[in-house]
């Protein structure tokens, strides 16, 4: 992709904020490091010693001294490490992105944090959205959308959609009008910008079908446009199995993906993401530098201790339930992070075949061991389990079905 010709001129004119750069590598850098460069204030000035914050459920989140210190301070404009790296890995878990594997320049899957995806939108826009370029959408649409768009002079063409989402074949009646060869020729006027919301739409809460996402996006890649994936609603789809989305189906690096906590668990927090390729999300992080610097890391950290809660809970039970169902038939080590467990199937060379067909069979999936090989063939006795998204209540379930499946095979 060539990212550059995507670019307003204010966008490309960004450069790296000096000070943010002596932010970031400081960040990076060992506690040994001695620190005369930021101008940081002192955090033993900081009135705000420590915080207890009671949430749902009983638990008591504690912010204590060290901690406090690190959230009432400055941070990187990316967002705090931790929570970047855990958002990193829901990514990759729910969406399996194919940028995530890719290399900088081919538009590797990067994040930031944004303070809601309002602002992520607004500067994304800024990014690519000039005076007089057509920009395609569904309306109606969000309000805060056509607020941070219209104020650009752009022309908002209107593609026909219904409670299915945008419709296809309007989206390629309307890009008929122009040659897919004219949309890398300087000045064209060919749309290089299409934005959708397409879960639980608003105002119209339609929900865009799978096979529409995979028609859009052959589109994009004929006449070589950005999908701008707005997903505040994603979490919150009534049906499972959830809609792919088209950051999972994003095999050029076209897709920036807004993604908001506001909806699930506070909209006061004021904490959204982007994920997209690297030579963009980079742009955005540079508008940032220079806006807002970063969002507010006491929520960030805030978020991120909920959600650390929430994991070292959904961990605990599928750790119950594999001591209830698979202890006799599978071992394992209990994680001390992140959001997946390792398990040996015992008597069982390889889980391919196993997991792929028998566990399918018995409506139960996880992922055969094999996959996270440099040699995806050679055999391999584990599977890979994720507790980041099914209740207790599910995880039971399927250790007991796996429990079944393994006897069976043994
Ligand atoms: C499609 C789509 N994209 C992005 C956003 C922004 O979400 P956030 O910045 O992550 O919180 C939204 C939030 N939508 C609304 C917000 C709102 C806030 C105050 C009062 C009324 C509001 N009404 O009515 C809304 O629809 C949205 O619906």
């Amino acid at each position: 992709m060539n990212y550059a010709r995507f670019l307003t001129a204010v966008s490309a004119a960004r450069r790296p904020s000096p000070i943010r750069i002596l932010t970031e590598l400081q960040q990076r850098s060992p506690p040994s490091l001695i620190s005369l460069a930021g101008g940081a204030p002192n955090p033993n000035t900081f009135p705000f010693l420590s915080a207890s914050i009671k949430v749902s459920g009983g638990e008591v989140l504690v912010l204590d001294e060290p901690l406090m210190k690190r959230a009432l301070q400055y941070s990187g404009s990316y967002g705090i490490p931790e929570l970047l790296s855990w958002m990193k890995d829901l990514q990759k878990s729910l969406h399996n992105p194919p940028p995530a594997s890719y290399s900088p320049e081919r538009g590797q899957m990067e994040m930031c944090v944004t303070t809601g995806s309002q602002e992520g939108l607004c500067k994304i826009f800024e990014m690519l959205v000039s005076s007089g370029d057509n920009v395609l959408l569904d309306a109606p649409t969000y309000s805060g959308t056509l607020a941070a768009l219209q104020p650009l002079g752009c022309n908002l063409i209107n593609v026909a959609s219904d409670h299915h989402g945008m419709i296809p074949a309007d989206l390629g009646k309307i890009l008929g009008r122009w040659d897919p060869a004219d949309a890398q020729k300087p000045g064209s006027s060919v749309p290089r910008v299409l934005y959708t919301i397409p879960n639980g739409g608003n105002p119209t809460g339609a929900s865009m079908t799978y096979e529409r996402k995979q028609e859009v996006y052959e589109l994009a890649r004929k006449y070589d446009f950005l999908i701008i994936e707005d997903d505040p609603y994603y979490f919150l789809q009534f049906q499972k199995p959830w809609a792919p989305t088209f950051l999972s189906m994003d095999v050029d690096g076209r897709v920036l993906r807004m993604d908001s906590f506001s909806k699930i668990l506070s909209s006061g927090l004021r904490i959204g993401f982007v994920t997209g390729p690297k030579p963009l999300v980079d742009r955005v992080v540079l508008h940032i530098q220079a806006s807002t610097m970063h969002t507010s890391t006491f929520t960030q950290f805030l978020l991120f201790l909920r959600v650390i809660d929430f994991y070292r809970s959904q961990r605990n039970t599928m750790l119950c339930s594999a001591d209830k169902w698979l202890k006799d038939v599978a071992e394992w080590h209990p994680p001390m992070a992140g959001m997946f467990l390792w398990i040996k199937l015992k008597g069982i060379k390889d889980t391919q075949q196993l997991i792929m067909k028998k566990a399918l069979e018995k409506e139960v999936l996880l992922v055969p061991g094999g996959v996270f090989n440099i040699n995806s063939s050679d055999p391999c006795p584990y599977v890979r389990a994720a507790f980041s998204l099914s209740t207790p209540q599910q995880i039971d379930e399927a250790f007991r079905r796996l429990a079944d499946l393994i006897k069976e095979a043994m």
